[in-house]
Formats: C-alpha cells, sequence, structure tokens
C-alpha cells in the first residue's frame, strides 16, 4: 500500500484573526469527504492550485476527530504484528508538535497520548480475552535527532556525548545502538515518562541556547505479545519533525542558525527521497541524514501516515506550497505492509534435537495487506447521515502479493499468533503510476539555505547531500560573517598554520566513511576490498590525526592497487610531510613542495590529464558520490581522458569564464522559454520547471545564476544537463 498523506490546516492563532486566509480545503466532488487543498497561485492571486490527499482535515478538526479518523484504524493493526508509523511534516509553527503531542487538557490530547490509551486499552481486552494467555508488554524508547546527531530523551542531558548515539542497519531495520527502553505499564507510567522525556529534551535545547523544537523527536512504542512460547512484536512510532524556516526572514542567533540549517538540510534530503522514490530512481538519498535512515520511508514495512501541517495564512504562502508540493508526492510511496515474524522462546517442541539454546526464528508467512481497510476521513463520517449509501472511496491503492492469497482482514489476534509457513519477503510492488511529473512550482523551501551560492570547488557537477551541507555550511558562514561586520565584531583568529589534530571525525567525513563502509560490504572479501578497507581504515586514522598510521594503511591498500597514481601520491605526500615534521616545520615545506613536484612528474610520465591536478588530499571534495574519491583510488590506471574529466570540462571553462559559458548563463537568466528550450538536451518541461524555479527566486541574491557550476546545483539540472547545452552552444 502506499504512504497514506493527509493534511491538516491549524485554525487562526488569536494574534492572527483578521489576517488573510489563503488555504481550502476542498472535495473532489460534492458529497465525498475532503481531499484537496486549494491554494492561490504566488505568481497569479486568479489561478489557484489543488492538491490532492488522502484526507484534508480543516481548521474546526478536532484531536479527537483526526486521531479517531487517522490513527484509531491502525492500532488494530499494531498488534496484528505490523509497525505503525506516524509523523507530522510541515513548516514551523503549523501545528505539528499540537498535532502529535497536544496540550495538557483531556480534549486537547494528541495523537500520541491518545495513541498510547488505545494501545494499553487494547492490550488489556487481549489479555482478558484470552484468559490471561497472551500477555501484552508495553516498553517505550524516545529520542531525538538534533543537528544530525542521536539523543537518548529517557536519559538525562548530562549522559550525552557530544557525537550522540550511533545508528546501525539490523534485521533491514535502522535502530539506534544504545537506546535505553522504558517499560510502562499503564498510561499514567507513560504520561510521567513522557513528561520527564521532554523536559530532558527542553533542558538539553537550553543548555545549548537552542530551541526545543529544533530537533526531530521520534517516541517508539514497542508491542510485544506473548502467547506460550510464542512472542510477536511490533512498533509503532510517533515522529514530530523539526519544522523548517527560512533564516532571512527570522532573527535567528548563531546556534539557531545551525540548528535551523541541520534541520533545512534533513528536510531537505526527506524531499529528495520522496522525489526519487517517486520517480522511480534506483538510488534514494536515505542515508544522507540520520532522520531520513530512520524514517525510512519507503524501505520499511507497515503502516505509513504523514500529516503535513499547514498554516492558513497569506504569510506562510511559498513555504505552504513546498510543503504541500513535497507531501503530495509521498503519497507514490508503497509501503509493504508485512507483519513481524513471530519469535520462538524456545526451540518448538516437535524439534526433537531440543539442544538449541536460546532464541530460534520461525519465519511466517508474509501477510497479504488483508486489512488496509481504512476508513477514511472525518468529513466522511459528517456526510455519512447524508449520503448512507455512498461510502467513502477508498483513499489508496492496495498493494497485492500475487503469489499469496489474501487473508482475511478482521483476524483476532490471538488467533494471529499461529505459527505459518514461510514463505519468501515479497518485495515493494512495481509502482504502476507514472513518474512524478516534478512540479512547476516552487521546490521545498529548505533549498532556502541550499539555493545556488558561489561553489568554490568548480570540479563539482552533481548535488549531492554532501554539496547541500557544504552550501548550508556557507551559507551559515555567510550570514554569522556579514552580522559579525555589521556589529563591528572583532576578526576571528586568524588560522593557524597547522591545525591540531581533531580526535573527532567530522560528520561529513563520517558520512563518507559509512558510505566507503558499505560498499566494503557489498563487495565481499576480494582482494579489492581488503584494499578498500585499508583505505577506509587510512581515512580513518587521518581523520583522527594519527598520520604515521594512515600512512601504514594507505601503503598496506597500495598492495592491492598497484601503481595507483592517486594513491602513491598521498603516500608521497604523507612520507614528505612525516619526514619533514621530523626535521622541523621550514624543511616540512619544501619537501611538500618536492614531494608535489615528484607526484606530478610521475603523473606526466604515466598521461594522465585534468583529474590528477586536483587530487591531493580531496577527501572532502568528492564529485559527490560518497566515496567517489576512494573509488578513484583503485580504479586501474587509464590512459586516455577518462568520461569524468570530460565532465568536467565545461565547468573549468566556467572557471575561466569562456564566452560559451557566458552565453549559456545568460540564456538561462533570460528567463525566455523559447530560448532555453533551444539549449540542447533541454525539452519543453526542463525548460519551464526552470523557468518557474527562477520566477521564484526573485530576491536578487538568488535570482541570477552566476557560474555554471549554480546553474548544476538547481533542481532538475545537474552536470550532465549543463553539459550537454554547454556543448550544443556555438562558440
Ligand atoms: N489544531 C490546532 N488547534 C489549536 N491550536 C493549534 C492547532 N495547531 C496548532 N495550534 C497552535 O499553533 C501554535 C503552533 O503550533 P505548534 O507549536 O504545534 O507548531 P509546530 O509546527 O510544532 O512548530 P515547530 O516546528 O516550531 O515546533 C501553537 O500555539 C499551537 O497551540
Amino acid at each position: 500500500m502506499s504512504v497514506r498523506v493527509v493534511a491538516r490546516i491549524r485554525p487562526l492563532l488569536d494574534k492572527e484573526l483578521g489576517k488573510d486566509v489563503i488555504v481550502h480545503a476542498d472535495r473532489a466532488e460534492e458529497g465525498k469527504p475532503l481531499t484537496i487543498v486549494k491554494i492561490p497561485s504566488p505568481k497569479n492571486e486568479a489561478e489557484e492550485f489543488s492538491f490532492a490527499f488522502n484526507g484534508v482535515y480543516e481548521m474546526a478538526t478536532s484531536q479527537e476527530e483526526l486521531f479517531t479518523a487517522e490513527v484509531a484504524p491502525h492500532v488494530r493493526s499494531l498488534f496484528q504484528g505490523l509497525d505503525v508509523t506516524i509523523f507530522a511534516y510541515g513548516v514551523t509553527g503549523t501545528g505539528k508538535t499540537h498535532t502529535m503531542r497536544g496540550g495538557l487538557k483531556l480534549a486537547e490530547r494528541g495523537v500520541i497520548p491518545r495513541l498510547l490509551s488505545n494501545v494499553f486499552r487494547r492490550g488489556k481486552k487481549i489479555a482478558k480475552d484470552s484468559n490471561g494467555d497472551t500477555t501484552v508488554h508495553v516498553a517505550l524508547s524516545y529520542y531525538e535527532i538534533y543537528n544530525d546527531k542521536v539523543f537518548d530523551l529517557l536519559e538525562s542531558p548530562e549522559k550525552r556525548t557530544p557525537s550522540g548515539l550511533p545508528l546501525r542497519e539490523k534485521d533491514s531495520k535502522t535502530v539506534v545502538v544504545g537506546l535505553s527502553e522504558r517499560s510502562c505499564e499503564d498510561l499514567k507510567d507513560f504520561e510521567r515518562l513522557y513528561i520527564e522525556a521532554n523536559n530532558n529534551r527542553i533542558t538539553a535545547a537550553t543548555k545549548l541556547n537552542a530551541h526545543s523544537s529544533g530537533s526531530h523527536a521520534i517516541l517508539r512504542v514497542k508491542v510485544t505479545q506473548t502467547t506460550g512460547d510464542m512472542v510477536r512484536e511490533s512498533t509503532a512510532s510517533a515522529i514530530d519533525l523539526a519544522g523548517s524556516e527560512d533564516n532571512r526572514r527570522t532573527e535567528n542567533g548563531k546556534e539557531r542558525l545551525i540548528e535551523s540549517a541541520a534541520i533545512n538540510k534533513s528536510l531537505f534530503v526527506l524531499s529528495q527521497c520522496i522525489d526519487a522514490i517517486s520517480r522511480g530512481d534506483k538510488r534514494i538519498p536515505y542515508r544522507e541524514s540520520k532522520m531520513t535512515r530512520i524514517l525510512s520511508l519507503g524501505q520499511n514495512n507497515g503502516i505509513t501516515i504523514m500529516i503535513l501541517n499547514l498554516a492558513p495564512l497569506r504569510s506562510y504562502h511559498l513555504d505552504t506550497i513546498s510543503s504541500l508540493n513535497v507531501s503530495s508526492r509521498a503519497k507514490r510511496i508503497e509501503v509493504r505492509e508485512i507483519e513481524n515474524e513471530i519469535v520462538f522462546k524456545q526451540p518448538p517442541r516437535t524439534n526433537s534435537a531440543g539442544t538449541v539454546a536460546g532464541l530460534k526464528r520461525q519465519p511466517l508467512r508474509a501477510l497479504a495487506n488483508a486489512h488496509n481497510v481504512h476508513s477514511g476521513a472525518v468529513a466522511a463520517a459528517k456526510d455519512a447521515a447524508a449520503t448512507t449509501a455512498d461510502k467513502p472511496a477508498k483513499a489508496f491503492s492496495v498493494y497485492l502479493d500475487k503469489s499469496t492469497k489474501p487473508v482475511a482482514p478482521a483476524r483476532a489476534a490471538t488467533t494471529a499468533l499461529q505459527p505459518r509457513q514461510s514463505v519468501p519477503h515479497k518485495r515493494s510492488s512495481d509502482h504502476s503510476e507514472p513518474a512524478a511529473r516534478p512540479s512547476k512550482l516552487a521546490r521545498p523551501t529548505h533549498v532556502s539555505l541550499a539555493r545556488p551560492v558561489a561553489v568554490p570547488e568548480p570540479q563539482q557537477l552533481s548535488v549531492s547531500a554532501a554539496q547541500i551541507e557544504a552550501m548550508v555550511e556557507k551559507k551559515v558562514a555567510e550570514i554569522m560573517a556579514s552580522r559579525a561586520a555589521a556589529e563591528a565584531a572583532p576578526a576571528p583568529a586568524p588560522a593557524k598554520d597547522k591545525a591540531p589534530p581533531t580526535n573527532q571525525i567530522s560528520d561529513e567525513v563520517r558520512r563518507r566513511l559509512d558510505a566507503l563502509e558499505r560498499k566494503i560490504e557489498h563487495e565481499g572479501q576480494d582482494a579489492r576490498s581488503k584494499g578498500l578497507r585499508y583505505l577506509l581504515q587510512a581515512k580513518e586514522a587521518k581523520e583522527l590525526g594519527d598520520e604515521e598510521l594512515a600512512l601504514r594503511h594507505y601503503e598496506s591498500a597500495l598492495r592491492y592497487f598497484p601503481g595507483q597514481v592517486k594513491l602513491m601520491g598521498k603516500i608521497e605526500k604523507l612520507r614528505a610531510k612525516l619526514s619533514g615534521d621530523k626535521g622541523g616545520d621550514d624543511s616540512r615545506h619544501s619537501t611538500e613542495e618536492h614531494a608535489e613536484g615528484r607526484t606530478a612528474g610521475r603523473r606526466k610520465q604515466v598521461g594522465h590529464k585534468i583529474r590528477d591536478d586536483r587530487l591531493e588530499d580531496d577527501e572532502h571534495h568528492g564529485d559527490g558520490t560518497e566515496a567517489d574519491v576512494d573509488e578513484e583510488d583503485c580504479k586501474p590506471l587509464r590512459a586516455k581522458t577518462s568520461k569524468r574529466s570530460k565532465a568536467n570540462t565545461a565547468v573549468m571553462e566556467d572557471s575561466l569564464h569562456s564566452p560559451r559559458a557566458q552565453q549559456l548563463l545568460d540564456i538561462v537568466n533570460s528567463r525566455d522559454l523559447a530560448l532555453i528550450r533551444g539549449l540542447n538536451g533541454f525539452g519543453a518541461k526542463k525548460a519551464q520547471d526552470l523557468v518557474d524555479y527562477l520566477n521564484l527566486k526573485t530576491d536578487e541574491e538568488y535570482g541570477q545564476v552566476g557560474s555554471l557550476s549554480q546553474l548544476t546545483m538547481l533542481p532538475g539540472m545537474g552536470s550532465k544537463t549543463v553539459e550537454r547545452a554547454y556543448d550544443g552552444l556555438q562558440v
């Protein structure tokens, strides 16, 4: 089945009364539930955009109505062994926390306390109906992702380490290593834990002079049902995502700028994941942020509900369109509705061997998603009185595994605990819908920080999350610098000649190392992967400041990649540096230069062109793919100009401001559809998308594309497109 995406429009706050309301709910047809959000075009007020959802909730919708319609039906599924994920998405101040947590009054309670209340109630009923044969145990974990680091909210903030908790993949799920879990007997127990944990969140944020809603908060409710020796576990996750915000509009201080850059980045990655899945891309950039890795949209089994929170006001206009764009595409994401397997506490009695200690897994037949019988929106219930025969339309498609028979929808949880034959896990269904047509409208506002800015490395041709991160960081630095200048603050101390070795690996490098590690895992244990492993260790050692160890690892790697120019260059450079270190700083410099000269000489000998000149110590400046440099380390020598170096030609020329580059930029900046459509490789749609995108960037800073590198950064562009357009122009 698909991710269920519903939109909730919040009411006006007291201070907003009388302001301009521009977001409205509507129905596809008279008598049908509300499924459409309408908003005027930012360019032409007379034109209205419509976004379709599985359900739309108007301003007057109560907490209870939303819960009853969207979450309550899935509590049954949770007890049938399905994982359930509910997450709130939206711009800051649109009501995510109100929806998920809610207020203290009974009527104001949000999805989370209501979910827990239902879970305890159902658990008790199951235990009672089974005469105590089935016991239900509930355990909680609660954590936040702040600046792309995971922190346990059930532990006091004092116990936090700067790098937070690591993530690992286990049984095809992403788990947080070292996360605490608390047993929870009843609602009172939950409330105590939840309040304590939220206080931890506030305390931790206050310590950092940050904002408690500046993190993504993830509550996991683990339900364990035990009947005899059979144990079934399932998890409900309730996620209150941090909201994106535009730093140009807010008066954020440094901490909040960094915080909001991290939020914007992770939300941008989320929108990229949604786009990539809806396009049917092979590579989904889940791993580019911890939030997307944990959310694993479209990868996780079970039921996923996305609640898009919207503020109806004009002041949110572009932000609202951005989030409408992203979330309406999320509807296309297929999620496999597969129950978690039952685990046996001990070997089944039929197993006469009887010597195996501990747990033994008994795989079950994967269920077809037979209980995907969502009841529809609240509005449907309201309208039902008038049109009783008119059942609300099924709001989402049902995934059917053709190889297995569907199972009856409503099975008592106790009867569900029967061992069944194992069948291979089904794969996600083919995407029958056509690939999403990228919107002509605004791209996610989270781009706001990641908009094209001057890019220092002209060789970067594709937009990767790492690049986005670099841009985000750069933007933060720029804003801070301009503020500092305005306040005539003293200039920061000049960087020392030699930075002291850090004993912490930066997040970006850690991600690159992770990517390389994954690559190695996939490569198997052949010689190449051994070599890669040495490279990984070398990089890690280097990041930790142990250059001698790094050198040893690089040397070991060379055994597996003999004759690699880049690797040899690195080794030579490190050797020279280390011997220079021993001989004092002055000699180090000249030795390095000497080593550079020798390396360059050797490159000439083997006829390597272009790329090698930039390869020195460039781990931090890849071409966009995480382990690119490491890959390059291990590729056989090629005398011919590589594809990549050819791909760089345009940008290389761009850096020289070639007339051809300028011609291309002039065409783009003209925003003249006909001219842009005439570019090599540009169809009508691509041209229209580009013009629409540029037209939205009305402020002076982003309205003009200043270089080909910047052009490659725009949504829908990329290096190949720019290259083709460039190559197609007459000089
Ligand atoms: N459905 C609603 N009914 C009444 N008040 C609401 C509703 N939704 C939101 N609000 C109010 O709007 C304000 C902003 O809501 P909230 O803090 O939940 O936004 P948010 O999206 O979580 O913001 P952030 O991303 O900054 O955490 C709060 O005062 C909240 O009480």
